[in-house]
């Protein structure tokens, strides 16, 4: 008789240091667990006390209140199991071994208590990622007591009569020398993979690589929970939990949505995936010792899925059908705003703020960021619903925004009539510089998205502070011909104050727009128009930018609404795609592409040199590969390539002082949690020199 077992695996929107409000997720959760009657719930790595407690995890005083946290999750699940049958529940938490040192761990339980702990094998150190800053990598095989807990601790393997069941956290699953290539020769059943697994563009397909993978070439069911949601601010957990059977997947969890506890479920035919480990050209040692925890009681079933009852049979996976469906870049786009549509719900949720305010140009960085907020609340309404969607909006602006209901009409009306103009302020700010172009495009998406758009000149500040300067310099007054850069920050500089104090006066977080590309060169003014709380499209490059406001005008956001699927677009984009981008700074036309270089160059570069970790020369011949040879001379090549460098090496300090971002693309130039860089450097000096040497060989050559 094959042996079945229905796996539950949990997305969580977890808050660092917020233990109440955790554990009461994980209990709902738990909850739910039951409810569709598992009998193994995975729940995220660190998930008890959130993954992003950095510095926190080394104080003795944080592990005394996880521990009490720890307590009282054991406790509800002792209340909440009686008269069920026996769920095993895996919850990752930091645990301290008394007198040494803290893994990265997940407690094992069930409703009769604590059975032991698993630890994390190999830390993650790349990227975002700084865990053996704080953790201790636990060594494979080895198993110890906790001398406070009395239970076993490490690299556990849980067998319940012949069900064996062992652990991957998430790192563990990236590696080469995975641990599921022991837990393999250890004739585990199901490996179990708590992750805490950020968001980054096309990561999804890699996780999924290695869960299928994983299932097939061990032959195990393998479940993987992933924690969900923004918790420090900057890194989006983007859920999208997976069961998978046989090779096959067999339940998707939902990604990128906004509500707090996200469950999936699956029943599995263990014996079917036995089948791959008999039939397997590598056998396993029988004979070798283990160190394994056992369980007293059943976990598994035999009853046969047809007298399985409706509410324990895998939920339906449309929402994979949902992401399956799209083209490559569609995905990849609908991927990256779902994202950052995510992020920005937490930040309005968790700083209790009342919105957002952008000053807005008419050009493509803050039309996009703009937009980005109105997504956040246009998918939090489809994914909350309406009731819980209004509830969670701050409860000053509840008497003005009414219940919705059919007779409001649409709900998109309802939120541009009652819900975006208090969410959203966007503030165009026009100089003598300022064209109707970029004035009509500004106002055109604010209305588009249903933003209170608002409108003022700051010439006249401007002309002050010209004023004042030239006052202590009588002799040689402010011109362009002299004075470009000075003339054009003060624009910049003069558009800060004005919005900051909006931002004040309606406890709204300003909204800073510089793109990744722009952040690489310092092209921005320093406390000008790089002011704000969080830059939202800082993760993004001009390019990606520029690609997504097309798609967004022509083809649109994918949405599964109240009355199925359908594509929300914003037309009014139209007005700022047909433009160049231009910082609007000087008296004559200017485009940043003529300041700087072509933005596909400057992407490119920038590519090469963080994501292959390249140098000038490599860079280079990285370009000619790409076909750029046959636009541009190599000498030209050669000067983009230099003015990158230059300006990169000049502008660390501003890439230290700008504001949070989040994490977007693969790579990012966040000083304090990606790129770390020197302040002060040779600015590449000697690797240019290299790379002009390779130029004039090249051109005697020829
Ligand atoms: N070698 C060096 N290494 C490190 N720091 C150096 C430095 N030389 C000057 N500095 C410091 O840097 C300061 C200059 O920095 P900062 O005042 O920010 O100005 P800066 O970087 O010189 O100029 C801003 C650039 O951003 C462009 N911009 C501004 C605003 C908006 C947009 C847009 O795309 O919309 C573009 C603008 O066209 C200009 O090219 C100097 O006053 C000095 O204090
Ligand atoms: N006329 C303006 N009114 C309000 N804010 C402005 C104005 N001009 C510039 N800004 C602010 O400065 C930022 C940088 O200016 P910039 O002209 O580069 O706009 P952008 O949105 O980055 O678009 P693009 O560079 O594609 O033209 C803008 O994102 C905006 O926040
Ligand atoms: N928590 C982790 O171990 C994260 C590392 C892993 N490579 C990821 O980004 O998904």
């Amino acid at each position: 008789m094959a042996d079945y077992l229905t796996i539950a695996t949990a997305s969580l929107r977890q808050l660092p240091f917020d233990f109440k409000g955790n554990i009461a997720r994980i209990i709902r959760a738990i909850e739910q667990g039951y409810e569709c009657g598992s009998n193994v719930l995975l729940m995220p790595e660190l998930a008890l006390t959130g993954y992003g407690c950095e510095d926190n995890f080394t104080f003795q005083e944080f592990h005394e209140a996880a521990m009490a946290a720890l307590q009282d999750v054991l406790k509800a699940a002792q209340t909440l199991g009686q008269d069920q049958q026996p769920m095993l529940i895996s919850l990752g938490l930091p645990l301290l071994y008394p007198g040494g040192q803290v893994y990265n761990a997940s407690a094992i339980f069930s409703a009769d208590g604590l059975h032991g702990f698993s630890c994390k094998q190999f830390l993650a150190r790349n990227g975002l990622h700084y865990e053996p800053r704080w953790f201790e990598a636990w060594p494979r095989g080895q198993v110890v007591q906790h001398p406070h807990y009395q239970v076993p601790m490490g690299d556990l393997v849980i067998d319940s009569h012949g069900v064996r069941i062992g652990f991957e956290t998430c790192e563990d699953s990236w590696i080469s020398n995975r641990p599921g290539r022991d837990l393999y020769q250890r004739n585990v059943d199901l490996i179990l993979n708590p992750s805490a697994s950020h968001f980054a563009s096309g990561k999804f397909d890699v996780r999924e690589q290695f869960i299928l993978e994983g299932s097939r070439a061990f032959g195990v069911v393998y479940a993987y929970a992933n924690l969900n949601g923004t918790e420090n601010g900057t890194s989006i957990f983007d859920a999208g939990c997976m069961i998978a059977s046989e090779g096959r997947m067999v339940s998707y969890g939902e990604r990128l949505n906004c509500q707090e506890v996200l469950l999936n479920h699956a029943l599995v035919n263990l014996s079917a995936n036995r089948v791959t480990r008999i039939l397997s050209s590598e056998s396993i040692n029988i004979f070798k010792a283990q160190s394994d925890i056992t369980l007293p009681y059943l976990l598994t079933t035999s009853t046969p899925p047809w007298q399985v009852t409706e509410q324990s049979l895998p939920a339906n996976d449309e929402m994979n059908e949902f992401w399956d469906d799209l083209s490559h870049d569609d995905r990849i786009h609908s991927e990256i705003c779902y994202a950052l549509a995510n992020g920005l719900w937490d930040w309005m949720q968790r700083t209790h703020t009342h919105g957002f305010v952008v000053s807005m140009s008419g050009g493509a960085d803050s039309g996009l960021a703009a937009t980005l907020v109105y997504l956040s609340h246009y998918l939090a309404l489809h994914q909350l619903g309406a009731n819980d969607y209004r509830q969670a909006l701050p409860t000053i602006w509840l008497d003005d925004i009414p219940q919705y209901s059919d007779e409001l009409g649409d709900y998109t009306h309802w939120l541009h009539q009652y819900v975006m103009p208090k969410v959203l302020l966007c503030l165009y700010q026009g100089t003598d510089n300022s064209s109707a172009i970029t004035f009509n495009a500004a106002q055109a998406v604010s209305e588009n998205i249903g933003a209170n758009f608002q409108h003022w000149n700051v010439q006249t500040i401007v002309d002050d502070y010209i004023e004042l300067v030239n006052q202590i310099y009588p002799e040689r007054p402010l011109n362009w011909k002299d004075d470009d850069i000075a003339l054009q920050n003060i624009q910049a500089r003069s558009r800060s104050p004005g919005v900051w104090m909006l931002a004040n006066r309606e406890n709204k977080l300003l909204i800073a727009t510089s793109n990744l590309s722009e952040s690489a060169l310092g092209y921005a003014t320093m406390d000008g128009d790089t002011s704000g709380v969080l830059s939202v499209v800082s993760g993004l490059s001009k390019t990606r930018i520029r690609k997504i406001n097309h798609w967004l005008e022509k083809q649109g956001l994918p949405v599964e609404g109240f009355h199925g699927f359908h594509r929300l677009t914003i037309p009014a984009m139209g007005q700022i795609n047909v433009q160049q981008p231009t910082a609007e700074l000087r008296p004559v036309e200017q485009t940043d592409e003529e300041d700087l270089m072509p933005y596909i160059i400057c992407d490119s570069i920038m590519d090469s040199y963080l994501i292959r970790q390249m140098w000038p020369k490599s860079i280079l011949i990285d370009l000619l590969m790409q076909g750029h040879g046959q636009v541009y001379s190599l000498e030209q090549l050669g000067q983009f390539i230099e003015r990158w460098f230059r300006l990169f090496c000049r502008n660390p300090w501003k890439r230290y002082g700008t504001r949070a971002g989040f994490h977007v693309e693969q790579i990012s130039l966040d000083p304090k949690t990606f790129h770390r860089f020197p302040l002060l450097n040779a600015s590449f000096a000697e690797p240019l020199e290299q790379m002009w040497a390779y130029i004039r060989a090249q051109a005697t050559e020829k």
